[in-house]
């Protein structure tokens, strides 16, 4: 278990900021997933943790040692890629051993090693095939055994399960994490999907254009969102955003209908007028046209899911997706009223787009 603290990392490609002083503490046995659309620098930051890129300024430290002039060899860090990068003429035992047999491992351990690590990731059987002769979720299997029998405190994933299908991905997806709970190794997982991250993640770091927006629990990104870009970002479907006027911290007004701000607990009282409501597709009760303090709103259609259902309805000029029972959207009126839980409710600032 190794602490990684990341250090007002900037780093440019050809005049293009990439990274933009990004700054990370992340905690011995951590799962931290860095979680960005395509594009936004997650790979290049982990790139740069690993010693696979430099960077512009900044420092990476391991365990408050500064790594940052360090080969990727010298840093102690096993690295899982997106593409399995497996020698197809080697064995699936030799790809497995071939890393410690180069460093000079003594045989009974290395052994030993492959033993185990086939154990953990059940491939024993596949030992003696070839990576042409696995499937994508076996191969990826073996990437992952590669990175483990090197015993590294630290474990970097690229993307790895985004060649598995949706079912393997979900399986590995919870393999993964059990051995993060046997392993207790610290992660550092990127990927572009959020459920990955939700699910695997201690904490996730959303990051956006270079720059990390919000690093915290899954819940309280999803609950509490720090910018309107990760209010939009995380979940689906998206949370709803209504614009509008602050009055205090009491009164929103939206289009002449005045919503109670009250049981939103503001961090500071808001000094900019102009906001953001945002509001998830579970904290809209729809209730039946004309009830008193709710908002007219108009169907537009729904979506049976299996499980649930979503209902898009417009609402004061906008989309609004609620999260239904299957029954209540069979049954559903044309128009309705909408009333907001307000406790769990987000507001930002129309200005700096940050959580007020
Ligand atoms: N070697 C390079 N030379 C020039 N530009 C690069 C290089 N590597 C990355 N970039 C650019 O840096 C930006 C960030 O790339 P990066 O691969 O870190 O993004 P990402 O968030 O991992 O995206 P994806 O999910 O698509 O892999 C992109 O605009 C990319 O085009």
């Amino acid at each position: 278990m190794s602490r990684v603290s990341i250090r007002q990392i900037r780093k440019s490609f050809a005049g293009l900021t990439v990274l933009d002083c990004v700054d990370m503490e992340i905690a011995p046995g951590e799962f931290v997933v860095i979680l960005g659309s395509s594009g936004c620098g997650k790979s290049t930051l982990l790139n740069v943790i690993a010693g696979l890129d430099d960077c512009d300024s900044g420092q990476i430290l391991i365990d408050n040692v500064d790594v940052s002039g360090l080969e990727p060899s010298q840093r102690g860090l096993a690295m899982v890629f997106q593409s399995y990068a497996l020698f197809p003429a080697m064995t699936v035992r030799r790809n497995l051993s071939f890393g410690m047999e180069i460093a000079g491992t003594p045989k009974t351990a290395i052994a030993e090693k492959v033993a185990w690590a086939a154990r953990l990731l059940q491939i024993e059987a596949l030992l003696d095939r070839k990576p042409s002769q696995l499937s994508g979720g076996q191969r990826q299997r073996v990437a992952i055994g590669r990175a483990l029998v090197r015993s590294s405190s630290i474990c970097l994933f690229d993307e790895p399960l985004s060649n598995l299908d949706a079912k393997l991905r979900a399986e590995t997806r919870v393999e993964l994490k059990l051995l993060h709970e046997t392993l207790q190794s610290t992660m550092i997982y990127v990927t572009h999907d959020q459920i990955e991250a939700m699910t695997m993640a201690d904490r996730v770091a959303v990051m956006h254009k270079g720059g990390v927006e919000q690093f915290a629990e899954p819940q309280t990104v999803y609950e509490k969102p720090a910018s309107l870009f990760v209010a939009g970002f995380i979940g689906s479907p998206s949370m709803n955003f209504l614009r509008g006027h602050l009055e205090g911290t009491r009164r929103f007004k939206a289009h002449e209908v005045c919503l109670d701000a009250s049981p939103y607990g503001f961090a500071t009282e808001p000094t900019a007028a102009e906001a953001i409501l945002g509001i998830r597709c579970e904290d809209v009760d729809v209730v039946e046209h004309g009830t008193p303090d709710s908002i007219p709103a108009t169907l537009a259609f729904t979506e049976l899911l299996g499980a649930d259902a979503l209902g898009w309805f417009d609402c004061l000029g906008q989309r609004f997706s609620v999260k239904l029972t299957v029954d209540a959207a069979r049954a559903m009126q044309k128009d309705v009223g909408f009333r907001f839980n307000m406790s769990k409710a987000s507001f930002f600032s129309a200005a700096t787009e940050r959580r007020l």
